[in-house]
C-alpha cells in the first residue's frame, strides 16, 4: 500500500481522500530539514503547501518518492530539478486557490488606497483619526497587472467591475485573450508609466525574480499604490522602503515576502505599508479546494498511473492510463532493447507511431521508450527523468505518426542512430519495431527483419549471417551451459544472408557464453537483453 507524508498543513479532505483510496498517511507538519530527510526514504508521495521546501538533498534522501503533490499553485519551495532528475513527479493544483487570492489582491488594494488597517488601529485606540485617514478612489484609475494568468485574469475581471483600466504586462499573453479580457497589452515600461495600482501575479522563477527592481520602481509614477500577493522575491524590498519613507509609493500591501515565515522584515513599520502573513490563499473555500485536488491527482498516480497537472511530465487521464499501459510497456521494452545493443551510445533518436497509437497520447509513450533507451547507460532513469536527461545529452529525437498500419493494428518503432565504428551497420541505424497484441507487447522487426515474438525477462540476442549448421551449433552451446529455452525468433534479410536470433531463456548465461558465441563462424554480435 503506498504512503504519504503530509508535511504542512492541509484540510482533512486530503486525509479522507487518501485513506479512501487504500493510501496511508502521516502527518508531520513543521518538520526541520534534517527531521524531513531522516523519514523521507519511508514515503511514496509527499504533500506540502508553501512550507515544507523539498530541495535537491531531500529528493535525495527519499529513495522511495514517486510524488510531490503542491496544494496550491507556486512550486518555488520544490527543487522540480533535482525531483526531475530523480524520477519523482511533480503537481501542483492550478485553479484550486486562483479566485481566494485574486480577492485576496483586491481586497489589499483597497487596504492600501484607504489605508483601513491604520485607521481601524486609531478608531479603536479611542483617536477618531478622521483627519489621517484621506484616500484615493480607485474607480477610473489603470491598473498595472504584472502576470496575467489564472489570478492576474481574476484581479482583471474584478478591476472591470470597479470601472478601473487595465494594463497588463506578460509575455505570453495573447492578443486575443487581452480583448478577451478586456485589458490592454503592454510591456513593462510602459506599465510602469501609466499604472496607479501595481499588483503581481507571476510565479517566482529566474526571469521573474527582481523583476520591480529599485531602477524599475523608479519609474512608476509617484503616489504609486504596490500589490504584491505573488512572491516576495520579485520586488526589492530594501527600494520599496525607501520610496515608502520618501512619498514615491503612497503605499504598499504586501502578502508574500522574500523570507517567510518574515518574523522581521525591512518593510515594517514603514509608512502606509500593509502586511498579511502569506493568506492569499487562505480561505475555507480554497484550502478544501486545494486538498481534494491534490489527494485525488497523488492518488490517481499512485494507484493507476495517472498524471494531472506535472509541472516535468506530460499528462495521462484516468481514463487513458489503462489504454495507454500496454504501449508504455511496448514502448519501454524496445528502448531497452535498443539501449543494450547501442554499445556504443547514440546521436539521434527516431520514434514512429503507426495505426491505433498514433491516435493516443504519445507523449507519455514517448517518454517510456527513452526511459528503457536510456537505462542502460544511465541505470536510475524513468518516465519523468528520462526526457530532460535525453535533451541535456544534446541527443535528437523526433517522432513521427501515421494512422495507416500495413501489416499490424499499431506499431511502435524505435529507430537509433549510432556512431559509427569498425562494427556499426553501413547506415549506422538500428531499428526495431513492436505491437501489442491482445494487450501484450510482441517484437516484431528487428533491424529491418521480420520476426515475431513475445518478450521474455532475459533473452539472447544474435546477429549472424544465413548459414545451415548455426542454429544446432547455438543450440547445442546453450544445452552445454545448462541453459533452458523458453523461446525462439529468427529473422532473416535473405537466404544466406544478414539474419536475427532472438531466444527467450530462463535465467542470465554466464558470460563465457557470449564470448564463445561471438567467437562462432557467421556471428556478427551476440548480447545478453534484460526486459
Ligand atoms: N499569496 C498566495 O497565497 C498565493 C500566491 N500565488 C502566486 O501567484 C502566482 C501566479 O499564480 P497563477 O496566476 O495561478 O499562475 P499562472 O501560471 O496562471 O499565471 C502566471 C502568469 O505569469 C506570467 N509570466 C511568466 N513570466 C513572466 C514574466 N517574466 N513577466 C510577466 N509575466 C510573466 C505567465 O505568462 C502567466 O500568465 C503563483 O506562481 C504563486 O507564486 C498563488 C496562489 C496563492
Ligand atoms: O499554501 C498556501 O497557503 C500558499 C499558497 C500559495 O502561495 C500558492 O498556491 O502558490
Amino acid at each position: 500500500m503506498p504512503k504519504v507524508l503530509i508535511a504542512d498543513d492541509l484540510s482533512q479532505a486530503a486525509v479522507d481522500i487518501f485513506t479512501n483510496r487504500g493510501i496511508d498517511t502521516d502527518i508531520k507538519v513543521g518538520l526541520s530539514k534534517d527531521e524531513l530527510i531522516a523519514i523521507a526514504d519511508q514515503y511514496d508521495g509527499l504533500a506540502v503547501r508553501s512550507a515544507c521546501k523539498p530541495d535537491a538533498d531531500v529528493i535525495a534522501a527519499a529513495t522511495n518518492l514517486k510524488v510531490i503533490g503542491r496544494a496550491g499553485i507556486g512550486v518555488d519551495n520544490i527543487d522540480i530539478k533535482a525531483a526531475t532528475a530523480k524520477g519523482v513527479v511533480v503537481m501542483n493544483t492550478p485553479f484550486g486557490n486562483a479566485v481566494t487570492t485574486a480577492e485576496h489582491a483586491v481586497a489589499m488594494m483597497f487596504a492600501a488606497a484607504r489605508q483601513i488597517p491604520a485607521a481601524d488601529q486609531g478608531t479603536q485606540a479611542g483617536k477618531w483619526p478622521k483627519k489621517s485617514f484621506v484616500g484615493t478612489e480607485l474607480s477610473y484609475k489603470t491598473l498595472g497587472l504584472i502576470g496575467c494568468g489564472n489570478i492576474g485574469a481574476r484581479v482583471a475581471e474584478r478591476a472591470k467591475g470597479l470601472t478601473m483600466k487595465v494594463v497588463a504586462y506578460d509575455p505570453f499573453l495573447t492578443e486575443e485573450r487581452a480583448i478577451e479580457l478586456g485589458v490592454e497589452k503592454v510591456d513593462l515600461d510602459t506599465l510602469l508609466a501609466r499604472a496607479d495600482v501595481i499588483t503581481l501575479h507571476t510565479p517566482l522563477t529566474d526571469q521573474t525574480r527582481n523583476i520591480l527592481s529599485r531602477e524599475a520602481l523608479a519609474k512608476a509614477k509617484k503616489g504609486l499604490i504596490l500589490v504584491n500577493c505573488a512572491r516576495g522575491g520579485l520586488v526589492d524590498e530594501a527600494a520599496v522602503r525607501e520610496m515608502l519613507d520618501n512619498g514615491h509609493l503612497a503605499a504598499a500591501a504586501f502578502d508574500v515576502f522574500a523570507e517567510e515565515p518574515a518574523k522581521e522584515n525591512i518593510l515594517f513599520g514603514a509608512p502606509n505599508f500593509i502586511a498579511t502573513p502569506h493568506l492569499g490563499a487562505a480561505t475555507v473555500e480554497a484550502q478544501e479546494n486545494v486538498a481534494l485536488q491534490v489527494a485525488e491527482q497523488m492518488s490517481d498516480y499512485l494507484l493507476s498511473g495517472a498524471v494531472t497537472n506535472a509541472l516535468n511530465m506530460p499528462s495521462v487521464t484516468a481514463d487513458e492510463a489503462p489504454r495507454l499501459k500496454p504501449f508504455i510497456e511496448l514502448a519501454e521494452k524496445l528502448g531497452a532493447f535498443a539501449g543494450q545493443v547501442s554499445d556504443h551510445g547514440f546521436e539521434e533518436v527516431v520514434i514512429e507511431y503507426e495505426g491505433e497509437v498514433a491516435e493516443l497520447n504519445r507523449k507519455p509513450v514517448t517518454a517510456a521508450a527513452l526511459s528503457g533507451l536510456l537505462h542502460a547507460s544511465r541505470g536510475d532513469v524513468n518516465m519523468v527523468s528520462a526526457p530532460s536527461i535525453l535533451a541535456e545529452s544534446g541527443v535528437k529525437l523526433s517522432e513521427t505518426k501515421t494512422e495507416e498500419s500495413p501489416v499490424y493494428d499499431n506499431l511502435i518503432r524505435i529507430k537509433v542512430k549510432v556512431p559509427r565504428t569498425a562494427n556499426s551497420d553501413e547506415t549506422g541505424w538500428r531499428s526495431l519495431a513492436g505491437t501489442v497484441s491482445a494487450g501484450r507487447p510482441r517484437i516484431v522487426e528487428v533491424k529491418g527483419m521480420p520476426l515475431e515474438g513475445a518478450f521474455s525477462s532475459v533473452m539472447l540476442y544474435v546477429n549472424n549471417i544465413d548459414k545451415p549448421g548455426f542454429i544446432g551449433a547455438l543450440g547445442a552451446m546453450l544445452g552445454e551451459a545448462g541453459i533452458n529455452i523458453a523461446t525462439f525468433h529468427l529473422g532473416r534479410q535473405d537466404t544466406g544472408g544478414e539474419a536475427i536470433a532472438l531466444i527467450g531463456i530462463d535465467g542470465l548465461p554466464p558470460h563465457e557464453l557470449t564470448e564463445k558465441l561471438d567467437a562462432l563462424p557467421h556471428v556478427r554480435y551476440a548480447k545478453v537483453l534484460n526486459f
